[in-house]
Formats: C-alpha cells, structure tokens, sequence
C-alpha cells in the first residue's frame, strides 16, 4: 500500500502487507468524530487499492455507540465486520429500559446540539425520532444548579446550604488549580492524580469533616457526569469537549432506537470479551 499521509501509521500499519485475510481490530473509540475521520481515510485507501484482490474482515471491539457507528461505517464500506460486546446487550452507556411502558433512559438521554452539525442529527431525523427542547423553557432540573438541591447526610439531616455552597466554591477553585498542573506536566494523568497535587500544593484547599464529606459529593458529581471514577477521568481532556450549538434536546422516544439502526445487519457477538 503506498503512503498515505493523510491517514495516521498506526492505522495503516494495521492493514499490513498481506493482500488476503487481512484481520483489523478497530478497538472501541472515545473520539467518535476523531475514529470516523480515521476510518473514512483508512477505508477509502483500501478500497481502492484492496478490493479486488479480497474483502478484509474488521473486528470491532465494543457495542457502544462509538463501536456500533463503526461496524455500521465499515459495513457501508462494503468491508466484512464483527462487533465483539462484552455485555449481553448493546448500547454501553446508552441503555435505554422500556419495563415501565414507558423510555427511561439510563444512560444517554439529551442531544446536545440540536443543529444539523451535529453527525447523529440526519440519523434522529430519517427515524422520525422526537425531541423535547429542555434549553430556554422554564422545566426545573433537580441536581443541575445549587439553588435546586438539597443534600442531606447520613442520618438524614439536612446540610447547611452555606456550606454546600462555600463548599462548591472551594471545588471550583481546586479543579482552576489542576490546569496548572495540567500546563506542568506534558503526560496526562488522572484528575485524581491531579487533586491530590494540589491539595499537596495548596493544603488551605483542605476540608475537614462534614465539608470533607461535602467535597467528596462534588467529586462523585463529577465522576457521575462521565461515568467514571476520578482515577479513570483524563486530565487533558475532560473539560475540552467542543459545545455544538442549537441547546439541548430531550429524546422523547429514548436513545435506544439510535443504536438500533446503527447494528442493523451487523454480525454482532454479545457475551464476547
Ligand atoms: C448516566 C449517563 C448519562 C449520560 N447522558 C448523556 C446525554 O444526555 N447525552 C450525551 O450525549 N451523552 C450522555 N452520556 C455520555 C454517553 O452516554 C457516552 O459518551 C457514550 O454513550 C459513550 O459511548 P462509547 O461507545 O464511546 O462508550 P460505551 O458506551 O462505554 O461503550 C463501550 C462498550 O464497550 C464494551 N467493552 C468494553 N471493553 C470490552 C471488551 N474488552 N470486549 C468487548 N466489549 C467491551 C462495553 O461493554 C460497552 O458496551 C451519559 C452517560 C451516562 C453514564
């Protein structure tokens, strides 16, 4: 295959030099925009020089939306394609529960961006899939503000909402602190990692019993936004997400139909680690 720089070594080398049973495992991608850019290049260099000689087999690893977006892209692709999920159903962190008559979405819920820059957007569309506007109307989400929450502790007391408040303050100044310890350092580490650096540098930041416990709650706030546990969360990233425009939009219907017209004809293996 000749070069090609516009698609990264990594992914060429992939491809290897063996016209025949070439075997590509597209491993599941955070960056969905990033994976599909790579793959449109990957697969555009490879039909054209590939496909008369054999049609490769792509494994892809993980039935999240990410996992699914590729399957569907390489399938289009006309490339053969298995999706390995580890879990017994598909989605990820898009899962979508119908056993009370109605969607609850236990994962994903919102389109963020209702615009048509947004790449799921012709997909919401083409499934007549509804979407309930939750930006400029006057609906009260609980947990989103400090005004609306309350929080109580162990034995059901509430907390002083000063505190909660002052509380907040301090985490925000601890999370301005771990830019500079992101500027710092040129490997990335985990938020974690970087608190207790701060916490290290500014010990003032420090907070003591009922307000220690407080810092702890904002702390699982943020480790709820992205499902992970602040050891899992990138430095580098977490807070560089790009926001499309058009604000926020309810899926009325649930977010699992979405996923189900991505997997439509792949050969998906459920149970497959
Ligand atoms: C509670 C909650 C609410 C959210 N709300 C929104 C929202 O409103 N709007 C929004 O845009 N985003 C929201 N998100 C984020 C969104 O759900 C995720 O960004 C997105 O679903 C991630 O998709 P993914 O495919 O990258 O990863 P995942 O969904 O995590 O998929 C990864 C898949 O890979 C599988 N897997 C892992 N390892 C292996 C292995 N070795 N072999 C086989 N399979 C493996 C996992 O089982 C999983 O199915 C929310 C997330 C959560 C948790």
């Amino acid at each position: 295959m000749e070069s090609d720089q516009s698609v990264p070594d990594h992914i060429l080398n992939a491809f290897g030099d063996s016209v025949s049973d070439m075997l590509v495992i597209i491993r599941f991608c955070l960056d969905l925009s990033l994976l599909i850019c790579h793959l449109y290049a990957a697969t555009n260099a490879l039909c054209i020089e590939r496909r008369p000689f054999s049609t490769p087999t792509v494994i892809v690893i993980g039935g999240g939306i990410s996992g699914v977006a590729a399957a569907r892209f390489l399938d289009n692709a006309s490339l053969k394609v298995i999706l390995l999920e580890s879990r017994t159903r598909l989605g990820g962190r898009i899962h979508t529960d119908y056993s009370f008559g109605c969607p609850v979405d236990m994962g994903a819920s919102w389109l963020h961006g209702v615009c048509n820059e947004n790449p799921l957007a012709p997909l919401i569309r083409c499934l007549g899939l509804k979407l309930y506007r939750t930006s400029g109307d006057n609906s009260v989400l609980y947990d989103h503000d400090l005004e609306s929450l309350s929080l109580f502790n162990k034995d059901g007391q509430q907390v002083p909402q000063q505190v909660v408040v002052e509380v907040g303050e301090v985490f925000k100044k601890i999370l301005k602190e771990t830019e500079k310890v992101r500027e710092d350092h040129s490997d990335d580490m985990s938020v974690l990692q970087a608190i207790s650096i701060v916490l290290k540098r500014h010990p003032h930041l420090r907070q003591e019993g009922l307000a220690h416990e407080v810092l702890q709650w904002y702390l699982c706030r943020l480790e709820a936004w992205f499902a992970a546990d602040a050891d899992m969360i990138s430095l580098k990233t977490w807070d560089q997400e790009q926001v499309l425009s058009g604000g926020h939009g309810l899926m009325t219907q649930g977010y699992y139909p979405v996923i189900d017209a991505l997997a439509k004809g792949i050969d998906i293996r459920l149970n497959h680690r």
